[in-house]
């Protein structure tokens, strides 16, 4: 379409694809909603007989966490990823006069990984974690390449495309390693996921692609416990601090328990291998933590083993 006579025809504005006209995006439901804003499901739909495709909109609510501007650099992340594992950007959608603006992205129909998992655990065997578990370490990987830190790695980011694909999604708290530094320090740590944290980073505000990695060892242990909120992360963490302990002093109990060896206790049924590699996601010394790509090798090896 875009070599036919009418395309050219179109001026260079028109013929940015990336540029959605509000008046065309038709909203159907809300798709989720957080401290950073709105994800909603529309249909954009030029030709105005339903025959557009369907998009996820993530519309910012500015408030003291997040700023337009994080948002402007959220929509810039994600336009340069391209990678099978990583939510798709299709462009953004500005409205009240380039007041307000809106990301529009790829709509995932079977929604996080948390829901997913929740609803199907029965059809959902120890061999298909650990396929998704090696598509989410692909897509940290690429990341990694690029030399972005996530810092919200958790399966309620986990989006799930069809049976056999999940993506990497919400990079609203995603940072670019400085090209002289092996870590970013955040400045002003908001609403911290701090149950999903490394030690270095409740502690000393320090993430890094070895943050990103305990994360990850956090995301599997959500993937074999089927997310089940009776014994997310953040409960268990609790019951292990004791329940009366109230904010701010939650993270130094926290990093104080972690200091003393404690570590998420392994899911009902999960595999000793599977295990064993949270554990190692969860070394305290993050140097001895693996890479990516040696996690990726070591789940590909389980899943064989899982196989016979
Ligand atoms: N990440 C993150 C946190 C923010 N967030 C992102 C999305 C999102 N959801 C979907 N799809 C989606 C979501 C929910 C359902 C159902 C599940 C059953 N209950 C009813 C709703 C279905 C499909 N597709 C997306 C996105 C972003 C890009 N594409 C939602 N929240």
């Amino acid at each position: 379409v875009t070599q036919s006579p009418v395309w050219r025809a179109l001026s260079p504005a028109q013929q940015d694809q990336t540029l959605f006209e509000e008046r065309h995006l038709r909203y159907i439901s809300l798709l989720g909603k957080g401290n950073f804003g709105s994800v909603e499901l529309c249909r954009y739909d030029p030709l105005g007989d339903n025959t557009g495709e369907l998009v996820a909109v993530k519309k910012l609510q500015p408030n003291k966490q997040s700023t337009m501007e994080d948002f402007k650099k959220e929509v810039n992340t994600l336009s340069v990823f391209h990678c099978d594992y990583i939510v798709k950007y299709k462009g953004v959608c500005y409205s009240m006069g380039r007041l307000s603006m809106s990301l529009v992205m790829e709509y995932l129909p079977y929604g996080s990984l948390i829901g997913y998992l929740d609803s199907n655990r029965h059809n959902v065997n120890a061999r298909r974690m650990l396929l998704f578990a090696s598509q989410i370490c692909k897509g940290m990987e690429y990341l990694q390449t690029l030399r972005y830190v996530h810092r919200d790695l958790a399966a309620r980011n986990i989006l799930v495309a069809s049976d056999s694909l999940v993506k990497i999604a919400d990079f609203g708290l995603t940072k670019i390693i400085p090209f002289d530094k092996e870590y970013y320090r955040v400045t002003q740590p908001g609403e911290s996921p701090i149950f999903w944290y490394a030690p270095e980073s409740i502690s000393e505000s320090r993430f890094s692609h070895k943050s990103d990695v305990w994360s990850f060892g956090v995301v599997l242990h959500e993937l074999f416990s089927y997310c089940d909120m009776n014994c997310n992360p953040k409960r268990l963490c609790m019951q292990e601090i004791g329940h009366n302990v109230q904010s701010p002093s939650i993270s130094m109990h926290l990093a104080n328990i972690l200091k003393n060896n404690w570590r998420l206790p392994a899911p009902p049924n999960c595999p000793p291998t599977v295990y064993s590699l949270m554990n190692e996601c969860w070394a305290y010394d993050f140097e001895e933590r693996p890479c990516f790509s040696s996690l990726g090798n070591q789940i590909e090896t389980i899943m064989q083993d899982e196989r016979e």
